[in-house]
């Protein structure tokens, strides 16, 4: 996608939707796009009357400058310094209320991704940084949601794409090497998963870590571990039989093409010290299957990455926190909005030097 406002010199360009507008997001997305001015533009992409409004609350000090979206798409993004964040205003539907749902403004947070869609294509923005948003109230507001990720890939046209979350966990835990988890399936009832796994969609998701490990994060030569599905790796059969008759030819398939991709392992051993210090992924049959351990490991410094993308997306490691939102500003780590960000920057850096 085009790359016309990230000219050499300037701040790179960040696209920051602000998700839920009850949740933390909001406030987690001016206060990380504020402590981040210097290194990066972060545009905010929400309703612009009410980010200012709270940015005046978080800080005296933070301005907000609004423009429209229509402005944008006449005259470009206009360069500004780092004394101020830029809204592109999104319009909410309905008055928020700090951690209380409404449906009315599903609509409008749906509307910032399009923005985001839209302004990567122009070149306005060389990545995309999400808060978290709310599933349900998308879907309550009448539209089929899963999440950013399927929506990015179905509106990018994009056939396959792989959630992979990372962070820096404690020492202790692996050794302080990142810890990669990418998911073979998404936003899936558990009921479907096994019939989601294919080999060919194995392959292609190998496929896709591997290049984009490359090229987005620099690893000459990735290595991925696979997980089972069923306990224990299926047992030789006894326990489940999609690690033999899906998982090991996929894996197969995918050495033969040149990719470093082992297993299938069990998913309760895998994730030991003595594994992953020989391993740059874990790939995880299904969400739950992976992201509890890495979030065990990394909460509130992860980072949401979608792999296999026509642009960089990152996103936080967590939701949209109502029980904190409802007890006003202040409450809401913004660690892995920061952690989003900078993972952005780098990304962005890394494709630049392809
Ligand atoms: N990137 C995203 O858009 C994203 C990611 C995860 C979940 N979600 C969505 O968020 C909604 C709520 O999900 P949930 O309740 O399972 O998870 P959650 O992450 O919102 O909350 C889980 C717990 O973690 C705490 N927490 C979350 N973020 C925090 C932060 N920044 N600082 C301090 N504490 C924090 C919350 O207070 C809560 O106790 C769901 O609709 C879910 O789908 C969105
Ligand atoms: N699966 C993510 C997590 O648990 O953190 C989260 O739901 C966000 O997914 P999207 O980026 O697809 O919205």
């Amino acid at each position: 996608m085009g790359a016309s406002n990230q000219s050499a010199g300037r701040r790179p360009v960040l696209a920051l939707t602000v998700g839920e507008p009850a949740g933390i997001g909001p406030e987690i997305a001016i206060r990380a796009a504020w402590e981040r001015r210097h290194q990066a533009n972060c545009v905010l992409l929400g309703d612009a009357a009410y980010l200012a409004m709270l940015a005046a609350d978080i800080d005296p000090a933070i301005r907000v400058s609004a423009l429209s979206s229509q402005a944008v798409r006449n005259a470009g993004l206009p360069h500004f310094g780092p004394d101020r964040l830029i809204a592109i205003d999104v319009p909410l539907a309905a008055h928020v209320k700090a951690g209380q749902l409404d449906h009315l403004n599903g609509r409008s947070v749906l509307a910032t991704l399009d923005l985001a869609l839209e302004g990567l294509k122009a070149g306005w923005f060389g990545a995309m940084v999400t808060a978290p948003l709310q599933k349900s109230t998308i879907n309550d507001a009448g539209i089929a949601f899963t999440g950013h990720t399927e929506y990015l890939a179905q509106h990018s046209g994009t056939e396959q794409v792989v959630m992979m979350l990372a962070g820096e966990p404690a020492g202790s835990v692996t050794g302080a090497a990142p810890l990669r988890v990418a998911l073979a399936t998404t936003h899936l009832p558990l009921q479907q998963v096994s019939a989601a796994l294919s080999v060919e969609g194995l392959l292609r998701t190998l496929s896709i870590i591997d290049q984009d490990l490359k090229h987005k994060f620099g690893l000459a030569a990735p290595r991925i571990l696979v997980c089972g599905l069923n306990p224990h790796a299926g047992e030789n059969g006894y326990l489940g039989r999609e690690e033999i008759d899906v998982i090991q030819p996929a894996l197969a398939a995918a050495q033969a093409a040149g990719i470093d991709a082992r297993g299938p392992y069990p998913a309760d051993t895998v994730f030991q010290p003595k594994y992953l210090q020989d391993a740059d992924c874990v790939l995880a049959m299904y969400h739950d299957q992976g992201l509890p351990v890495l979030k065990y490991a990394t909460f509130g410094r992860g980072v949401n990455i979608t792999l296999g993308l026509p642009f960089i997306r990152t996103s936080v490691d967590h939701g949209t926190a109502l029980d904190l939102a409802a007890q006003g500003l202040g409450r809401a780590d913004s660690g892995s909005m920061l952690a989003a960000i900078d993972s952005a920057l780098s990304m962005v850096a890394a494709s630049q030097t392809l």
